[in-house]
């Protein structure tokens, strides 16, 4: 079964095996979930690269994404021409004055000139001026569009793709490696232009001097790209490992930062600052073996500058001589050869920092070329996104005969599930950690597809659904009750933005929220800090119900509501669901059986090789009793 695996061979690999599908170390050996530091005493892992895709390639994916700053692009290649034609005129001018009136001694032929030298560098540096700044304007929209795509691509994956991979990696990709890709694809392409249109105008003015010194000047041009092409792939794989470790480094800040009180409570902050210290050393290392060939790139290009240029002068002196070139006609040349060796130079830096930028953008292209694992049935590519009315589902649920293996797993989860909930009914999930319940709720949501069987609502496929419509009809409530940083009403009103706050309020009172978020700070504009670390984790779980109950979506996933929770404060909190519950198919996934109301059907899963069964009579623990499944 393909999952959120990247469509070209090239990328082949598994979650969960020791190469991940980019070819780098899985976020750690054992396959725990991003957020879960890795033991301080793991060996870094060497920073592997992502397979290294053609330019043309690069090219190909994303010069679609300029329609609309093409125009700008191409202004700032013209306007950079014109500032290169203005140069070339005034080196024109420098040889005019130089013939007619320094070695003639005529000051009146000055003037004019003079004149027309300053209005044409005014004229260069308003052209410079307007072709940088379009250039950066376009770059600029290019990059916004650029990371909105990668964006929205990322959030058509299912949560199953980030559980496997660092987030820090991520965010980098979506960061510095888009902007490498703006690199290659905008403004590199602006220089590569500009910089081939100064190569032929500088070329063309040399020759018009002197054509025989020109074609000598050009006969030492390979010397240029050869050495240029020397570092070229060296650099190319430096940069590929630069970019690797600035993901490595970036997913230990991230993992360990987000688990700060793990960290401190367990007195693992030496360890930490150790991994992150082995990260920031190996991006260290890729960074200098960068530098140091960017750095030699340019004493090696200037010795052949040097070597050319004596040629010149020694070529030129002999032309003098013979009465072919005039002084002026000579310095003029040695000030076009000035811009045009920096201009060979130019190009062959361009082929270096061009390799640094297809560094990046491999890594960015593994991501979009990362197939969502579930689709939508005849997928528009819109499903996601479109604000169609959706259908509300009337809440019939139904798995049958249902079967599902992990991807990269060889053991099944579930094998042979098959219940049914009538509109309202409430089915109460259970059996052992590990049993698959929380997969049933994935499978509901469509997180994966089964492997085996059906999943029904109101008897059709849920595979036959947009994924949008499905999700639209079904709340559910997590274990953990993830809140944005928002404010209290922002996070209420989630799941329908549109709500009015005389709606959020009335939700809030059901969800018996209302009198505590009136006492905080600022109300309901209280901000909840990081994941809603301000408030308790009751307070969570009550604004995560008021959160549902302003959905008010037919089909309801309960997934150990209780997790965590006192008696007191469990019996309290199944009072204000069994409210949330009311009129709804509620699936209730849990294994403490305390407090849990009276269920239409019970659903006991068992581990996989096990059979599960339906209805059959469930130990309820006498109240006191710990928790007796699992
Ligand atoms: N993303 C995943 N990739 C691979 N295997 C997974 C993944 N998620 C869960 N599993 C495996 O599937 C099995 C069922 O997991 P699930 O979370 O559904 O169990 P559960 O019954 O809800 O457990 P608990 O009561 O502890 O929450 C476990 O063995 C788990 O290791």
């Amino acid at each position: 079964m393909e999952q959120n695996r990247p469509t070209d061979e090239k990328y082949e690999g598994r979650a969960g095996d020791p190469t991940s599908p980019t070819g780098e170390p899985p976020a750690n050996p054992a396959g725990l979930p991003a957020a879960h530091p890795a033991p301080a005493s793991d060996p870094a892992p060497a920073p592997a690269t992502t397979p290294i895709v053609s330019i043309r390639t690069t090219l190909r994916e994303f010069w679609p994404q300029t329609r609309g700053v093409r125009w700008l692009f191409a202004a700032g290649v013209v306007a950079a021409v014109a500032a290169s034609v203005c140069e070339v005129s005034a080196i024109g001018l420098f040889g005019l004055i130089t013939d007619r009136v320094l070695s003639a001694g005529n000051l009146g032929a000055f003037w004019a000139p003079a004149g027309a030298w300053v209005g044409v560098a005014v004229l260069a540096g308003l052209m410079s001026f307007a072709g940088a700044y379009a250039t950066a304007l376009a770059a600029e929209r290019f990059l916004l569009r650029l990371r909105d795509r990668v964006f929205s691509h990322l959030q058509t994956l299912t949560p199953d793709y980030f559980e496997n991979r660092r987030l820090g990696d991520l965010m980098a990709r979506l960061t510095d490696d888009i902007e490498a890709i703006e690199e290659l694809v905008g403004s590199g392409l602006v220089r590569i232009i500009t910089t081939v249109a100064g190569a032929v105008l500088f070329s063309g003015a040399a020759f018009f001097i002197r054509w025989d010194l020109a074609l000598v000047t050009f006969a030492m041009v390979p010397l240029f790209l050869l050495v240029s092409r020397g570092f070229t792939s060296r650099l190319r794989t430096a940069s590929a490992r630069e970019r690797s470790s600035n993901g490595a480094m970036n997913s230990v800040i991230e993992e360990s930062l987000a688990n700060q009180s793990l960290v401190q409570a367990y007195n693992r902050q030496d360890a930490e600052a150790a991994r992150l210290h082995r990260e920031g050393r190996t991006w260290l290392l890729a960074n200098v073996a960068q530098a140091r060939l960017s750095a030699l790139y340019g004493p090696a290009a200037q010795i052949v500058e040097t070597l050319c240029l004596l040629v010149i002068i020694g070529v030129g002196a002999w032309e003098i001589a013979s009465g072919r070139l005039t002084i002026g006609g000579l310095l003029a040349f040695a000030a076009y050869l000035a811009y045009l060796y920096p201009t060979f130079q130019g190009l062959g830096e361009l082929a270096l920092s061009v390799s640094s930028a297809a560094a990046g953008s491999d890594r960015v292209i593994e991501v979009l070329r990362t197939e969502p694992a579930v689709t939508d049935p005849e997928d528009d590519g819109a499903g996601e996104a479109t604000g169609r009315a959706v259908p509300r589902s009337r809440g019939r649920v139904e798995f049958q005969d249902v079967g599902f293996t992990y991807p990269g797993r060889t053991r099944p989860t579930l094998t042979g599930l098959s219940f049914g909930a009538e509109p309202g009914e409430l089915i109460v999930c259970t059996g052992p950690s590990g049993a698959g319940k929380t997969t049933v709720a994935k499978l509901l949501l469509r997180f994966y597809d089964p492997t085996d069987g059906r999943v029904l609502l109101d008897g059709v496929d849920i595979r036959e659904m947009p994924r949008r419509a499905l999700r639209e009809n079904i709340t559910i409530l997590q274990q953990e009750n993830l809140l944005f940083s928002g404010s209290v009403r922002e996070n209420i009103a989630y799941g329908r933005p549109e709500a009015g706050m005389a709606e959020i309020v009335r939700a809030a009172a059901m969800a018996d929220a209302d009198d505590f978020i009136r006492a905080l700070p600022e109300g309901y504009d209280t901000p909840v800090g990081q994941r809603g670390r301000l408030l308790s984790g009751g307070q969570r779980q009550r604004i995560a119900i008021a959160r549902a109950i302003l959905r008010d979506a037919p089909v309801l996933i309960l997934d150990e509501p209780m997790t965590g929770l006192d008696a007191p404060t469990a019996a309290r909190i199944m009072e204000l669901l069994r409210r949330l519950m009311t009129g709804r198919t509620t699936i209730l996934i849990t294994h403490d059986l305390r407090h849990v109301p009276e269920p239409s059907r019970n659903v006991v899963l068992e581990p996989a090789h096990r059979p599960f069964t339906v209805d059959s009579p469930v130990d309820r623990p006498v109240d006191g009793d710990p928790a007796a499944l699992s």
